[in-house]
């Protein structure tokens, strides 16, 4: 029986991969072998030695000390793209509310309601001048971060709303250039973006990198009245910078979904509370995707979308399999079956696979090695975690 404590409301299809027989999930357990996640912050939490595993309900991961559960030998992993068309379709929603000023014209309405009982829609025909707002097609969009969001959205701007699409990601991967279409133009800096979009998107993690990006220099060398879109992360934007240039009109409007008390209220400002993956689809996505992984890696030592540690998958033909996670330094393989075979151990099947500073190994072995193979494993120097698991 294993344990996965829930930090947020999680949809209850997760029952269907942590089945009640072997799982128990909770909202308070003190000792827990998973986690389930969704946006609660995780920065400083202290975690059980029984952790292995923090699945991450979503796409970004900026709540979970990724370094240090690395270090702790905790696989984190998240869902990608799970709710990435949820995601898109509020950045849509976001261009249109942005372009043809629907909030203030809707105000104004409401206004209206409040001030007037009768002759409303003579007071809409002669009022509506002052919402006249542009449309979108043949206007520029650039997608900062083409990822699984950034693709979709590119894609939809350029086929479905007839803009013209920039996108920019030093680091695009192979499967998003396959996903990316053709009419979307790729630059190679971000000046390229700000100085010819009038509309600018961001998808991409919040991280070091990228933690305030969008500050005075970039937001100065953006086109007057340009429409700055941050369904991301709120820390990519400097809030001081914003403001300033909302106030001069530098930028026209802010789409976020992370609003607080500085920027509520600021003119232009047209904010949503975090409502990106929140629909009936992307909540199940996400739940099942972080579920599954949560279970191959407790049950079978899988690894699949780990943020921290390699891809590693072994199908299970019998044998008794240990894990092992360690630091990617020479001869670790050598020592772990060095160690085995002093034990008296034989392996069956083995696989490793490494990524940057960190490496996994899986081992099926003919019998089941005692604690004394296991201490001796977990004793050689750069191993962080050694799990058993049959
Ligand atoms: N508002 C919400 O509810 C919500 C929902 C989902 C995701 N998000 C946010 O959106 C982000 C993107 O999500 P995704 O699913 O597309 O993730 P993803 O990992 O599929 O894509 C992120 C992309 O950003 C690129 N990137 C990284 N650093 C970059 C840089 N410095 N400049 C340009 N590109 C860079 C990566 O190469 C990658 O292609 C997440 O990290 C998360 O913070 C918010
Ligand atoms: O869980 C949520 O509602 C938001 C998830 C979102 O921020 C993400 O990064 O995927």
């Amino acid at each position: 029986m294993f344990t996965v404590r829930k930090f947020n409301q999680i949809s209850d299809i997760i029952g269907k991969h942590l089945d009640q027989r072997h799982y128990e999930i909770s909202e308070d357990a003190q000792s827990y072998e998973g986690i389930l996640v969704r946006s609660a912050d995780l920065l400083s939490a202290e975690f059980p030695p029984e952790l292995v595993a923090i699945a991450r309900a979503g796409a970004g991961y900026n709540n979970i000390p990724v370094d240090r559960c690395t270090e702790q030998g905790i696989a984190v992993f998240n869902t990608p793209g799970a709710n990435a068309n949820a995601v898109k379709e509020l950045v849509l929603c976001g261009l249109l509310l942005a372009g043809r000023r629907i909030i203030d014209a809707n105000r104004w309405l409401e206004s209206l309601h409040e001030e007037h009982a009768e002759g409303i829609e003579k007071l809409v025909e002669k009022g509506k001048k002052q919402f006249v707002g542009p449309e979108l097609m043949g206007k520029t969009l650039g997608v900062v971060g083409l990822g699984a969001i950034g693709v979709m959205v590119a894609n939809a701007a350029v086929q479905g709303l007839g803009m013209k699409v920039l996108g920019y990601d030093p680091y695009l991967s192979v499967d998003a250039a396959w996903h990316l279409s053709s009419e979307v133009g790729r630059v190679k800096s971000l000046e390229e973006i700000y100085t010819s979009c009038d509309y600018i998107t961001l998808h991409l993690p919040l991280n070091d990198q990228t933690r305030g990006m969008i500050g005075e220099t970039a937001i100065q060398s953006m086109k007057p009245g340009t429409v700055l879109l941050n369904i991301a992360r709120g820390g990519l934007v400097s809030e001081k910078a914003l403001i300033a240039a909302l106030e001069s009109g530098q930028l026209r409007h802010y789409v976020t979904d992370f609003p607080d008390e500085g920027i509520l209220g600021v003119k232009g400002v047209i904010a949503t509370p975090h409502l990106g993956a929140s629909t009936p689809e992307s909540e199940e996505n996400c739940a099942e995707m972080a579920a599954r992984q949560l279970r191959a890696f407790i049950e079978d030592g899988n690894i699949v979308n780990s943020v921290n540690l390699p891809r590693c998958e072994m199908p299970r033909m019998g044998g008794y399999r240990i894990s092992v996670i360690n630091r990617n330094i020479k001869n670790m393989v050598g020592q772990i079956t060095a160690a085995l075979a002093e034990s008296g151990c034989n392996i069956e099947h083995m696989v490793n696979s490494s990524r940057g500073e960190w490496a996994y190994t899986m081992l099926d072995l003919t019998t089941a090695p005692d604690q004394a193979c296991i201490d001796r494993i977990s004793a050689i120097d750069g191993v962080v975690r050694v799990r058993t698991l049959f």
